[in-house]
């Protein structure tokens, strides 16, 4: 296993606070058998890792998150991309940075990108290794399935890399929820404290479901090909339809009513002449914002194989019953839940309090955004993190 850059463990390596590097994890014997070869990880750091490594948190990113959580700061001479990469505003900047709830001045922060995903570690887009493919083509439909577990085991591999033996928490909401979790169980000597958002022991079969509609829409775009599209037009209706079926279920009714009710579009009609012919409601045109926006960064294979990654999860699987998964778990926790998530309910996340072999309160985050209310109301999970696994 390799750093990339360098050999050195974090804390003699010069890095750059919010900038991508990568570590060599090697081949991966996944849960279904199949051994995936010469896996990359990439994966950002804030802070320093301190001289017993007992400071390092991990935070795990949502379905279509990347590693950037907050902006960073580089070396004086640092290349120009490098430099607009970490200064750049990430997506946990309420929670992590300096003085932050996850202090970038106390902690060695780090954030992985999931194995199969599209930014920075191996995954579908990636060039197969030439055993695979003598071209070194995309991976496309030849990418295996993979599990949250072959996740977590491979992201073990990375804190090998940087010297971490034990995480001084584990938090992530929704898949980084699952990650999360799985962290906990998979390597209970290695998390002091885990925290699970927004996320449960197991997907249900609603969230299996809701997985299905949008992997078929992607899968019956033309353009997916198979997932061997890389070179030619990329299947962004597909993923486009994919993003706005899993919104909605990221939003409650309720706030989607109060924002868009059944306004037209601005400079719209939703009286149309003839079928399909009219303008779009509000709530349509804010969807197809969402579509887009997503299709314009995220790679359609990559959505399928985290999506089907996350209707994988399940922390029980080959360990009894849920009850029995957990208890081989040693660290504190964060239970937290969104009042108005439609998707993973509260009754979830008690179900999974319940499960966990000490009592645990569920916390809950106030929000009329449903799901995505755990990225939305950080100051709210801020002070729950430091009232309970950072106090
Ligand atoms: C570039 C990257 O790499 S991002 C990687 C990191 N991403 C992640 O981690 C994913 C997690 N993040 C998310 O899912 C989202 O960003 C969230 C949940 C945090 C956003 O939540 P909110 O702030 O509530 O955003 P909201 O749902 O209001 O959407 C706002 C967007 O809808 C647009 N919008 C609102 N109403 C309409 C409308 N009627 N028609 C068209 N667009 C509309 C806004 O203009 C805004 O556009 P913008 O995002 O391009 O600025
Ligand atoms: N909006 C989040 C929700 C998934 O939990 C994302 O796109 O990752």
């Amino acid at each position: 296993m390799t750093l990339v850059g360098g050999t050195e463990r974090a804390r003699d390596f010069v890095r750059e606070d919010g900038v991508l590097a990568f570590v060599d994890v090697g081949e991966r014997p996944l849960e279904s058998g199949v051994l995936l070869p010469r896996v990359r990880l990439a994966y950002e750091t804030w802070g320093e890792l301190n001289a017993d490594a007992s400071n390092a948190v991990l935070v795990e990113h949502a379905l279509t998150g990347d590693t950037h959580l907050t902006r960073g700061r580089v070396r004086e001479h640092a290349p120009e991309i490098e430099r607009a990469r970490a200064e750049a505003p990430g997506w946990c900047e309420g929670l992590v940075g300096p003085g932050r709830v996850i202090d970038t001045n106390k902690y060695f922060v780090v954030c992985i990108n999931m194995l199969g995903g599209c930014y920075g570690s191996t995954g579908p887009a990636t060039p197969a290794p030439s055993s695979v493919d003598p071209e070194n083509k995309p991976w496309g439909s030849r990418f295996p399935f993979v599990t949250i577990r072959d996740a977590v085991r491979a992201e073990a591999a990375v804190a090998d890399a940087l010297g971490i033996q034990a995480w001084r928490l584990v938090v992530g909401g929704s898949m980084g929820g699952a990650r999360a979790l799985e962290w906990a169980v998979t390597f209970p000597e290695r998390v002091q404290a885990c925290g699970v958002v927004a996320s449960c022991a197991a997907s249900s079969a609603e969230q299996i479901a809701w997985g299905q509609a949008q992997n078929l829409a992607l899968r019956q775009d033309p353009a997916f090909n198979g997932g061997d599209y890389y070179d030619s037009d990329f299947p962004t209706a597909g993923l486009g339809l994919a993003r706005r079926i899993a919104h909605i279920t990221y939003r409650s009714a309720a706030e989607l009513q109060t924002r868009f009710s059944r306004d037209p579009q601005p400079g719209e009609s939703i009286l149309g002449v003839a079928a399909g012919t009219r303008g779009r409601y509000k709530v349509e045109s804010y969807l197809d914002h969402q579509a887009s926006k997503l299709a314009d960064r995220f790679d359609a294979n990559a959505y399928l194989t985290l999506n089907e990654a996350l209707m994988s999860h399940d922390v029980a699987r080959g360990r009894g019953s849920p009850e029995e998964a957990l208890a081989r778990t040693t660290c504190d926790w964060l239970v937290v839940a969104v009042d108005s998530d439609r998707l993973y309910f509260p009754s979830e996340s008690d179900a999974l309090c319940a499960a966990l072999p000490v009592p645990v309160p569920r916390h809950t985050i106030h929000s009329d955004a449903g799901h995505d209310g755990f990225l939305i109301e950080d100051a709210q999970l801020g002070e729950l993190v430091r009232a309970t696994v950072l106090s």
